[in-house]
């Protein structure tokens, strides 16, 4: 059996009474793309922080790739090639497009660091025109070519949000967390993340209340109320469920 890009095993994570996960389980398989969904409350962030390592579960483990990362600290899980985006967007407001773009490229390292700027060796030289070809590339692919001078304090919301998913996926991360990517988003813009995100061949998982959107850009749903997996499987069986229906689709 191949392993699981990430594994959420036995999860549960509790604010004093509130139980706001419990006893959470699935596994995605490399290169595929599942989507969580469930109502207001129902633990979908608190599930994307414990996985992101900016939250510790009460209980339970998570696998990426199959190594055990539960005490590993988000900055090094970063790092080891899991991104992801968050409902409020993070981008750096005073810096332009580009340079968000190309600051998310800088976690790669290599090249020989500050010493190396200093002399310019062609090393560095190689390295950062390969950082420019490769930003420009996700620039053009997120439709933000255009804006690559603008400052991103400067740009509307759904924009921001085009940033910060450009941020996360030039690295060419291995998996990719997603919360409420469509956020703020119109149509086209909707309809260009659709494509972006289908066409990463990376392992997706993403949180999304647009359940048109998540229903053709996910394999596979996870759905949570109450902190609890009340059913999991493809979409087209997922959206016929009675429970989720009563649950969240209505
Ligand atoms: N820091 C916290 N302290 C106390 N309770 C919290 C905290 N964070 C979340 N909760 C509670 O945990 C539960 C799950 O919250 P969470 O934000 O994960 O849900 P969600 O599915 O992401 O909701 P939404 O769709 O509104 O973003 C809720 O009852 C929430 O009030």
């Amino acid at each position: 059996m191949s392993t699981a890009a990430l594994a959420v095993e036995g999860v549960s994570v509790a604010f004093g009474g509130v139980k706001a996960l419990s006893e959470v389980s699935f596994e995605v398989p490399a290169g595929q793309r599942w989507g969580v969904i469930g109502p207001n409350g129902a633990g979908k962030t608190t599930l994307f922080d414990v996985i992101s390592g900016l939250r510790r579960p009460t209980a339970g483990r998570v696998l990426v790739g199959g190594r055990d990362v539960t005490g590993v600290p988000a900055v090094r899980r970063a790092r080891g090639g899991l991104r992801r985006t968050f409902q409020r967007t993070q981008v750096f407001g005073r810096l332009t497009v580009r340079d968000n773009v190309l600051a998310a490229l800088e976690w790669e390292g290599g090249g020989g660091g500050l010493p190396a700027d200093l002399v310019a060796w062609p090393s560095r030289r190689r390295l950062e025109s390969r950082r420019r070809e490769r930003a420009e590339e996700v620039l053009t692919r997120c439709g933000l070519a255009d804006l690559r001078d603008s400052y991103a304090a400067s740009l509307p919301v759904g924009q921001r949000r085009l940033v910060e998913l450009a941020r996360a996926i030039v690295a060419s991360p291995s998996l990719l967390l997603l919360d409420e990517p469509t956020s703020g988003l119109d149509a086209d813009q909707t309809a260009r993340l659709g494509e972006i995100v289908r066409g990463l061949g990376t392992t997706v998982l993403l949180v999304e209340h647009d359940v048109g959107f998540v229903m053709d850009t996910c394999d596979h749903l996870v759905v949570l109320d109450l902190g609890k997996v009340i059913a999991a499987g493809p979409p087209s069986v997922v959206r016929h469920d009675p429970v989720v229906r009563a649950a969240y689709l209505g």
